[in-house]
């Protein structure tokens, strides 16, 4: 894979790195780690959505150059926390994309939905290492994202546990995209089954967003908790992985694993299996992504798997859990496809979370865009944000 020199990738001084979504889930994950390591890291732009005093206390822990706040109504407020301090600050979409394109070594790229995208593919331009957990975006745009690393020699590092999980599994080539040459059979993707694993749909129907948002396992933000209890989590996963490991979908498994300690397993030819096991805390697949290729220390709690007992393993139920067959549908379609089940899913999950929808509509919603809208080829960002746009337009019209 084409890249920059070895002495540009592993420079001899602190990395250069920025957070594209520094105040959520996996940003505050990551901002824990660099303040554990202030020696190793140098930290450039930090991005935010809304929240304005979560990114100013970050900016100034992080001893950020630059905070960035995508809401532009929240500039005074974020200007006015950080005034005295020689942080540049900045407000916008505009803002945000710079941001992205900021130089730097290692970006990690957790803002939520496909607003991340245009960011990402920004940082993948610079050739530079990206850490990759807006899977949204890999979603909607995975050929343009796979060939805008490979042109400008950015290495895609997966965050995903799943595919963090089979990247370590798959070791020490250092390339996300190999997987068809390296004797792999199939990608297992392990699944929780989320808090409605053992619901009937009749019972699916009356959860409330409190009850989805309950993840048995991961402590993560509100958007990928609901993807989870529909397991469109699952589905997106599966185009991520066929994205970033290069096999075709009849090969990408689902396995429910609700212990989730096996984050994925990766088959080989000759009948091998290969796995990663960790506790279920996203701080050990961030740091192997801000180690990489070293491994860093983490206070992730240690495996105990005498104390855990047993790892269980089922089947994922098809008729209970749509999501994993649109998100299979969509990616066999291809092209704008995927987008077109993103949007939807976005505008779903947030009219579920309003109370304006049951859950069980957010995948019949998903399902009416899919056959409604017809896909395009994806030539470009124009195509991707066009079916975002008709895809948001058309579930938003059967919300009512
Ligand atoms: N949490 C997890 O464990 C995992 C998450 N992921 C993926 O990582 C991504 C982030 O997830 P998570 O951290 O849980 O989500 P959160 O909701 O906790 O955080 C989202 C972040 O994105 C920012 N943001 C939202 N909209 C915009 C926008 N338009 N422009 C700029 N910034 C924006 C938010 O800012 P603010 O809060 O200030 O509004 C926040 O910093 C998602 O794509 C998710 O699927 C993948 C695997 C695991
Ligand atoms: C932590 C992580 O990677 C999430 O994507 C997680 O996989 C969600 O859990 P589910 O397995 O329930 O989707
Ligand atoms: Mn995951």
């Amino acid at each position: 894979m084409p890249g920059p020199a070895t002495e540009a990738r592993f420079p001899d001084r602190p990395r250069r790195v920025s957070i594209l979504g520094a105040t959520g889930s996996i940003g505050r994950s990551t901002a824990a780690l660099l303040r554990e390591r202030p020696d190793l890291y140098d930290v450039q732009a930090i991005v935010g959505g809304d929240r304005a005093a979560e990114l100013a206390a970050l900016a100034l822990a992080l001893g950020a150059k630059r905070a960035v706040i995508a809401n532009p109504d929240r500039l005074a407020e974020l200007s006015g926390l950080l005034a005295g301090s020689d942080i540049e600050v900045e407000a916008g979409r505009e803002a945000v994309v710079a941001a992205a394109a900021l130089p730097a070594d290692w970006i990690m790229s957790a803002i939520t939905g496909a607003a991340g995208l245009e960011p990402t593919m920004a940082a993948l331009r610079q050739g530079s290492f990206v850490a990759l957990a807006n899977k949204e975006s890999i979603v909607c745009a995975g050929d343009l994202m796979i060939k805008a690393a490979h042109a400008h020699g950015s290495l895609i590092l997966p965050v995903d546990s799943e595919h963090n999980a089979i990247f370590q599994c798959l070791g020490s080539r250092g390339e996300s995209d190999g997987a068809a040459d390296m004797g792999v059979e199939k990608l297992i993707l392990t699944a929780s089954g989320g808090p409605f694993r053992q619901l009937s749909l009749a019972e699916m129907a009356h959860v409330r967003p409190s009850d989805a948002l309950a993840h048995p396992v991961w402590s993560m933000g509100a958007k990928i908790s609901i993807d989870s209890a529909t397991m469109m989590n699952k589905g997106f996963e599966i185009i991520e992985a066929h994205h970033l490991f290069g096999l075709p979908p009849a090969r990408i498994e689902v396995l429910v694993h609700p212990q989730s300690v096996i984050h994925s397993m990766v088959g080989f030819v000759d009948g091998s299996h290969l796995a990663q096991l960790g506790s279920p805390d996203m701080r050990i697949p961030i740091a192997s992504t801000l180690g990489w290729p070293e491994r860093l220390t983490t206070g992730a709690p240690r495996l105990d798997l005498a104390e855990i007992g047993d790892l269980t393993f089922e089947p994922p139920d098809p008729i209970r859990f749509p999501a994993l067959r649109l998100a299979r549908s969509a990616l066999e379609a291809g092209g704008t496809a995927p987008a077109l089940l993103n949007a939807a899913n976005e505008v779903a999950v947030e009219a579920f979370l309003q109370g304006a929808i049951g859950f069980l509509d957010i995948a019949r919603i998903c399902e009416r865009v899919l056959d409604d809208i017809e896909s395009t080829r994806l030539m470009d960002l124009a195509a991707v944000a066009l079916a975002d746009q008709q895809g948001r337009a058309l579930a938003k019209q059967l919300i009512g």
